[in-house]
C-alpha cells in the first residue's frame, strides 16, 4: 500500500467448488498450459499496474493449492462464502478499513476461473468504472433472445454476455453489499446488488473473446488452445 494514494483494489474469485467441471479438485488449481487456471487470473492483477491492493477468496479446503499459486505474489487470502456474492462480501470486507479511509477508491471483482482476461480488459474497466461508477465487459450477442419456460421471444434490443472483471467505486459498493447482506439479497453477478442498492448506472465495455470463464471440462482444452495460439 503506497501511503497517501487512492489506488483501485483487485478481488480474485476461487472460493467456489467447481461442480460442473466434474474433477477431483476445483476446477480453478487445474492445469492450463502447465500452470493452474488462477496462477493466470492472478497474475493479470497481481502484475497489474493500476491495480493496488489483490484479494484472492478461497475455500479452505483448498490451502495447499492456495501457497502454490500465490508465492512470490503480494495478495491478501480470505475465506469466501456459500454464494458467490458471500465470497465478494468476504473480500470487501478485508477492503473496509481501507475503502472507508479513501485509500481504495474502486474496487475490480474477477473470476478466478476467467484465466485469459487481458491487461488492456482490465484498464478499460479501471476507467470506466471510475468515470461512471460501474463498468462490466459484455460481448454483444445478435443471437441471445429472452426466454420463457416454454416459448423464446425474439428482442429487438441487443443483449450482452456479460464477463468479468466488473468494477465499482468501492464506498457505494461496500455500502450496497452489506443492506443486501441485511436483507438477505441474493444477486446473479456483482451488477445485480449496484443495481438493487444504488443509483449508479453501470456501463458496459467491450468484452474479448479470449476471456472465457472454466465451467465445463471442455473449456480448459479451449483456453489451452487460446494460450498456445498466443
Ligand atoms: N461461493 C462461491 C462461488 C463461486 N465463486 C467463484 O466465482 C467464479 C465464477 O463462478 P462459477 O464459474 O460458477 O464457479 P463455481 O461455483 O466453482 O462452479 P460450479 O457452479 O460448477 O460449482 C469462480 O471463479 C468461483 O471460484 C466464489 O468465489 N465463491
Ligand atoms: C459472473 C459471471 O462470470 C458473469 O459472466 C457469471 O454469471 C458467473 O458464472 P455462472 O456460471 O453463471 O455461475
Amino acid at each position: 500500500m503506497i501511503v497517501g494514494v487512492t489506488q483501485a483494489a483487485g478481488v480474485v474469485l476461487a472460493g467456489g467448488s467447481g461442480t460442473r467441471v466434474g474433477r477431483e479438485i476445483n476446477k480453478v488449481y487445474l492445469p492450463i498450459a502447465g500452470r493452474p487456471v488462477l496462477a493466470w487470473s492472478l497474475e493479470a492483477f497481481a502484475s497489474h499496474p493500476g491495480i493496488g491492493p489483490v484479494v484472492l477468496v478461497t475455500r479452505p479446503q483448498d490451502v495447499e493449492h492456495v501457497q502454490e499459486v500465490t508465492e512470490g505474489l503480494d495478495v491478501e487470502v480470505v475465506s469466501g462464502g456459500s454464494t458467490r456474492q458471500g465470497s465478494e462480501l468476504a473480500a470487501l470486507r478485508q477492503l473496509a478499513g481501507r475503502i472507508n479511509a479513501g485509500e481504495v477508491d474502486t474496487v475490480l471483482i474477477h473470476d478466478g476461473a476467467r484465466p485469459l482476461v487481458s491487461r488492456e480488459l482490465v484498464a478499460a474497466v479501471l476507467r470506466a468504472a471510475r468515470q461512471y461508477g460501474g463498468a462490466i465487459p459484455g460481448m454483444v450477442s445478435e443471437d441471445l433472445a429472452l426466454a420463457t419456460d416454454e416459448h423464446v421471444i425474439p428482442i429487438s434490443e441487443e443483449l450482452v454476455a456479460v464477463q468479468t472483471p466488473q468494477g465499482f467505486l468501492a464506498a457505494p459498493l461496500l455500502a450496497a453489499y452489506e443492506r443486501a447482506a441485511e436483507e438477505g439479497f441474493v444477486g446473479t453477478d456483482t451488477a445485480s446488488c449496484i443495481e438493487r442498492f444504488t443509483d449508479i448506472e453501470v456501463h458496459w465495455v467491450p468484452g474479448e473473446q479470449r476471456n472465457i470463464k472454466i465451467t465445463f471440462g471442455h473449456d480448459l482444452v479451449v483456453a489451452e488452445r487460446i494460450l498456445e495460439s498466443r
